[in-house]
């Protein structure tokens, strides 16, 4: 008989016995180990995702959460803090560089590699109210400046202090108070106003939904991305209000009717679109997408 078929004093098992369950053992409690591991690294990355991912355009909001008047701002928007701010002429909040804004709360910042070649941007075509004013809107926000315009069709970009900055008075006497009879549309972001400004210029003002902190990151996408590109295919971002609780982006206004409209509204028995003109309409789309996507 060898060493090994010899019955031990523990539990009267053989030797080789004993190996095995310890062998067992010891493989069990590696593979109970690794899962663990893999989950804290799981749970670690999430976390780490989680604050810095970019909003989904998908987001619906329950219809009882879309404050439209913006005189009652949402509860979880992060007031903006006025340190160094300028107080406005004929505004009713001090104004804030929108740098400051947009780092008002870091670890929810969306950080976008300008580089070291980028511009501050102008309008191509006729300045806007704001260039031409003079009025308290003219001051708007820091970073703003003239230079040499842009070549034509391409894209251009600026530092994060672009943006022209609206005042909550501006944009009330705007819109009527933000009056239901202005709503011109409705996202998963906002509710969107037309707007005549005192100068004339019609702009859609879109008044960003407090829904656990999403006006906020919408605001900082759409200024940080949005707001330093420019395509004759993408809807210009004018400028922003950030005043209090208050989030609001103001584009210049549109007034072709949606895409929607067009491909699926009533535009009688013959649709004006032609094959021809849906694959320029799809082209165009990509390219507009295209641009937004590299942020050039
Ligand atoms: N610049 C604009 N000029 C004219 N109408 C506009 C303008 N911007 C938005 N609208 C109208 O407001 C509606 C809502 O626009 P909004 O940008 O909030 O949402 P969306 O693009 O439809 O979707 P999402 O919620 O994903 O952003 C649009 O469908 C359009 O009818």
């Amino acid at each position: 008989m060898s060493d090994s078929d010899q019955s031990t004093v523990v539990f009267g098992l053989h030797l080789w016995e004993l190996v095995g369950i310890g062998v067992g053992a010891a493989f069990v409690l590696l593979l109970v180990l690794l899962s663990l591991l893999c989950l804290l690294a799981n749970r670690r990355r999430r976390r780490r995702r989680a604050p810095a991912g970019p909003v989904l355009h998908l987001a619906t909001v329950a219809p009882s959460a879309h404050p439209k008047n913006p005189t009652k701002p949402p509860k979880d928007i992060q007031e903006v803090p006025s340190r160094g701010a300028q107080a406005p002429v004929g505004g009713t909040a001090p104004k804030v560089p929108l740098a400051q804004i947009l780092q008002a709360s870091p670890q929810e910042s969306i950080q976008i590699e300008t580089g070291k070649e980028h511009r501050i941007t102008f309008p191509e075509q006729p300045p806007p109210h704001h260039q031409r004013s003079g009025g308290p809107s003219s001051r708007g926000a820091s970073g703003e400046s003239r230079g040499g315009g842009p070549e034509p069709g391409v894209p251009e970009v600026s530092h994060l202090g672009w943006g022209h900055w609206y005042t909550l008075k501006e944009l009330e006497a705007a819109t009527a108070m933000f009056a239901d009879e202005k709503v011109i549309g409705e996202g998963g972001y906002g509710i969107v106003y037309h707007g005549i400004l005192e100068d004339g210029t019609q702009v859609a003002v879109k008044n960003l939904l407090n829904n656990r902190g999403q006006a906020e990151r919408e605001f900082k996408v759409e200024v940080e991305a949005i707001g330093r590109v420019r395509h004759k295919n993408l809807v210009r971002l004018l400028g922003y209000c950030a005043e209090g609780n208050q989030r609001m982006l103001v584009y210049e206004f549109v007034n072709n009717g949606t895409l929607e409209q067009w491909i699926h509204g009533d535009v009688g028995p013959v649709s004006p679109l032609t094959w021809d003109i849906r694959m320029k309409i799809i082209l165009g789309s990509a390219k507009g997408f295209n641009v937004f996507a590299r942020g050039t």
